[in-house]
């Protein structure tokens, strides 16, 4: 679980972000107070009432549990806590001053049933030593409840690479701001709950996590042209189109066309079909006015017809929606393609696609953001912690998807559920966010061992959570 609309900074953001606060004549230690204050109060609200353990690194992730474990033992709990040295010369060090119980060394420490990770924080730059993970590891296994304060120690805060964190976190406890380390690769596994304090420090950011979408019920003078015609184009896999067409259409696009050389097989009379054998004709058919949005890809295929239907899509002065095959053809040229376009484009890339397409380094973020802005495209960086990120640098970010979606055909029902918010909802990160959302929603919905068919039977149900 994750807060949603919540501000992710970076550790660097994070740390100006407190230095603005002290510029503006707020002491170090009262923001350190507000930090352990706010862990002792959620630590309180899970301990009931058992013994704690808390554990102090050096810097200012300890001087919070000294701060935490003072205001915890003043009000009547069992706390003992552990250090792995002396606190650094500064806020920690006057908090620890402030600790009047025993402080004994993290190699000595007896398991207790409740567990407060006050090792490092945003301050983690390096992997945790061997023996200190082992004891650290084994004091988490012991306990009955762990929260880590901020993060849990061995996660990067800016990439949530592994830097030796315990398995077993039921709580993280994210000061100020989430981080990108608590939503990113194996962060997003290790961090359990993630609760945001608000210990009162502004931060500026445009990256967040996803929020539900509000959608209009179609107005009085709505009509099928008014609500947006998307068209999907067929290709190798008929069966993948025709599920982002039917998403399409339960995502409430008002006119759905499956356009291909067999589009009469199954599916809704509701659909549309025109049949299309070439790239000329396929230039033809995009070329009518009353199409707002294409959707190209989803069972393609690599043949020399799908590439000239890419071209042919490419050329339409329509937004466009690009995934699975398309990407693929795409590869390595990919950004220099895109950005050639005129009108807005999404590309909805799995890893293996992304990174076909694009070189880049640092966290999932920083490498879509950069391929975002290189390809002058959105990119839905799918994933289970999938990363949306604009090219002038917004970003959104859904972590905790169902695991169940990981199966054939739900890349294409979110290829079509987007097209319907882009021609409802319009341009850049707003339509992507929407789609993402409705999408884990239905997953949600639909439950366990789903099956792409039954999440677009989910869609209408997940649209009605956000009227
Ligand atoms: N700056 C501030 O005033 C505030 C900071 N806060 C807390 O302070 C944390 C950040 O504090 P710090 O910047 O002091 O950093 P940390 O407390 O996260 O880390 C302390 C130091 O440990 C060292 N270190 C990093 N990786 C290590 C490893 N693997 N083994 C051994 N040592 C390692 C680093 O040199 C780092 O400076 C936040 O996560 C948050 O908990 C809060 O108290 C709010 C106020
Ligand atoms: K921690």
């Amino acid at each position: 679980m994750i807060p949603s609309g919540a501000p992710i900074v970076t550790a660097a953001e994070m740390r100006a972000a407190e230095q603005a606060v002290f510029a503006s004549g707020v002491s170090q230690d009262s923001l350190m107070e507000r930090a352990g204050a706010a862990v002792a109060r959620e630590t309180a609200r899970f301990a009931t009432g058992r013994p704690i353990l808390i554990l102090a690194g050096p810097g200012n992730n300890g001087g919070d549990s000294y701060v935490a474990a003072r205001l915890l033992q003043n009000a009547g709990h069992d706390v003992s806590l552990v250090a792995t040295g002396a606190p650094a010369p500064g806020a920690a060090e006057r908090m620890h001053a402030l600790w009047h119980g025993p402080t004994s060394s993290l190699y000595a420490a007896r398991p207790r049933p409740v567990l407060v990770d006050g090792l490092f924080g945003t301050g983690m730059t390096r992997p945790l030593e061997r023996g200190l993970a082992a004891v650290f590891a084994d004091l988490c296994k012991q306990a009955e409840f762990t929260l880590a304060i901020d993060l849990p120690s061995g996660i990067h805060a800016d990439t949530g690479a592994d830097l030796g964190a315990p398995r077993g976190i039921d709580v993280t406890l994210a000061l100020g701001a989430l981080k990108p380390g608590h939503l990113l690769d194996i962060g997003l596994e290790r961090c359990g709950r993630v609760l945001l304090a608000d210990i009162d420090i502004p931060v500026h950011t445009r990256w967040r996590t996803v929020t539900r979408p509000r959608i209009d019920t179609p107005g009085a003078h709505s009509h099928k042209y008014s609500r947006g015609l998307v068209a999907v184009i067929e290709g190798a896999m008929p069966g993948a189109a025709r599920l982002a067409a039917r998403a399409a259409m339960a995502g409430g696009a008002g006119y759905v066309v499956l356009a291909g050389d067999r589009p009469w097989g199954e599916g809704p009379d509701a659909l549309v079909r025109r049949e299309v054998r070439t790239a000329e004709d396929l230039s033809e058919f995009l070329g009518w006015d009353r199409i707002d949005a294409i959707v190209l890809g989803p069972g393609l295929g690599r043949d020399r017809r799908a590439e000239a239907y890419l071209r042919a899509a490419f050329a339409a002065p329509k937004p466009l929606i690009l995934d699975g095959d398309a990407l693929t053809l795409l590869g390595t040229d990919a950004a220099r393609w895109l950005e050639t376009r005129a009108a807005p484009t999404w590309i909805t890339p799995h890893s293996g696609e992304f990174d076909r397409m694009f070189a880049g380094v640092g966290s999932k973020i920083d490498r879509t953001l950069a391929a975002a802005a290189e390809a002058r495209a959105t990119i839905v960086h799918k994933g289970a912690d999938t990363v949306i990120a604009a090219p002038k640098g917004e970003v959104r970010l859904l972590a905790h998807g169902s695991r169940w979606l990981s199966t054939a055909g739900t890349g294409d029902v979110l290829a079509g559920l987007l097209a319907a918010q882009v021609v409802q909802s319009g341009k850049g990160v707003a339509p992507a966010e929407a789609a993402v959302w409705l999408h884990a929603r239905a997953a949600q919905l639909a439950g366990p061992a789903l099956i792409a068919d039954e999440l677009i039977g989910h869609i209408p149900g997940a649209i009605s959570e956000c009227l």
